[in-house]
């Protein structure tokens, strides 16, 4: 292995490798010293998107997200088309999260020599579908070949009305937390295409095809909620997320958490517990969000809102009130590429 200490000041031996930091730790970590202009910055590293401001009346906004295949997506679970559209959506979805209308997008792919192009192509073929969908340009990217496994990286830009773009530090105590439509959903799916399962059939196209939520992320800002996150890591991580940036606590209650029948079938016959794969799964690509209490009749009206909990003064704690009432604390361990020891 190349000895990559002979370009730092560290003794072999006392590497903190990436597996040792984490995912989380290394983004705090580099987060120094990226700002040079602060004048345009309205939020920098550590929201789902970033914003600044360029227009008079829009805020713009900016996210990056990379799928590598064997770590966001197998062939064997997935075809070329099903990669393209969720790429489309990992992005997207961050656009939904601050309440924003995606507008143009550049992408990379890097992709081994001996790679058949009907392949690329069918990836575009999703991404292109989707980017339809959402009346997205494609303005450009980069192509490279790899060694390794094929990579695809999303770079998507898009806006939100000056001064609207929702961010996770908004939360304030006494809001209501909701979630939209089923969250665990893209983990069954995922669970059930792995063990090789028949059946299953909703959340497989879950984990297969899942679509962002544009159009509740516009509608949630539009009413004048106070915070949001889109789920990528899983609810554990991203109600930590919100607590953490807003420095208040959160309560959420078990029971009304709204999982799919087919979690409930999987965490079954796998005896597992199924609310782990709503707070632990991830890729669900649905938002969470906190709102003043005001707003429940008018978020009651839109289709798939779930109310989970409450935001409550606290140092950035997340608790989950069990069905026997047992009071649970929810660790920010969802999804993390690299785990800390
Ligand atoms: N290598 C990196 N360099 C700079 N910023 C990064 C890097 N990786 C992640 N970030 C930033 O850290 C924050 C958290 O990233 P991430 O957890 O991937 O967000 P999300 O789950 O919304 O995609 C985001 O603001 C993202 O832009
Ligand atoms: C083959 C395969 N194994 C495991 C997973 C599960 N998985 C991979 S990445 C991930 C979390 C989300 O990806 P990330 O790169 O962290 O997205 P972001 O949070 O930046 O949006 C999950 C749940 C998968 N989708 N495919
Ligand atoms: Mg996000
Ligand atoms: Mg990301
Ligand atoms: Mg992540």
């Amino acid at each position: 292995m190349l000895q990559y200490n002979m370009y730092t000041n560290r003794k072999p031996g006392d590497e903190m490798q990436l597996k040792d930091v984490g995912e989380f730790n290394f983004i705090r970590h580099i987060q120094d010293n990226t700002i040079h202009d602060p004048s345009t910055v309205i939020t920098g590293i550590g929201d789902d998107c970033a914003v600044y401001s360029a227009k008079e009346e829009t805020d713009q906004l900016i996210s990056t997200d990379t799928m590598v295949e064997g770590v966001h997506f197998s062939f064997h679970y997935m075809k070329p088309y099903d990669v393209g559209y969720r790429l489309m959506t990992a992005n997207l979805s961050d656009i939904a999260a601050m309440g924003g209308t995606p507008r143009q997008i550049v992408l990379s792919v890097a992709a081994p020599e001996y790679v058949d192009t009907a392949i690329l192509d069918e990836v575009y073929r999703g991404i292109k579908d989707q980017c339809a969908k959402y009346h997205l340009n494609i303005l450009g990217g980069d192509t490279v070949r790899t060694e390794g496994p094929m990579v695809w990286t999303v770079t998507i830009i898009g806006d939100v009305p000056k001064g609207t773009a929702i961010m996770r530090s908004g939360a304030q105590v006494g809001d209501i937390v909701g979630i939209t439509n089923y969250v665990g959903y893209a983990a069954t799916g995922l669970g059930a295409l792995s063990y090789n399962l028949d059946g299953y059939h909703m959340t497989k196209v879950g984990h297969q095809r899942p679509d962002p939520q544009i159009e509740l992320g516009q509608q949630l800002r539009q009413l004048g909620i106070h915070s949001m996150n889109d789920i990528s890591d899983g609810l554990g991580s991203e109600l930590n997320e919100i607590a953490s940036a807003s420095n208040v606590s959160i309560v959420i209650e078990e029971k009304v958490i709204p999982l799919h029948e087919e979690t409930y079938e999987l965490a079954k016959y796998l005896q597992t517990n199924p609310v782990d794969y709503a707070l632990y799964g991830g890729e669900d690509f649905q938002l969470v969000f906190t709102a003043p209490k005001s707003l429940l009749p008018k978020l009651e009206n839109l289709a798939g809102i779930t109310i989970i909990g409450e935001v409550v003064s606290g140092s950035a704690q997340v608790q989950m009130v069990t069905p026997d009432k047992t009071i649970k604390t929810i660790e920010a361990k969802g999804y993390n590429h690299f785990h800390e020891s």
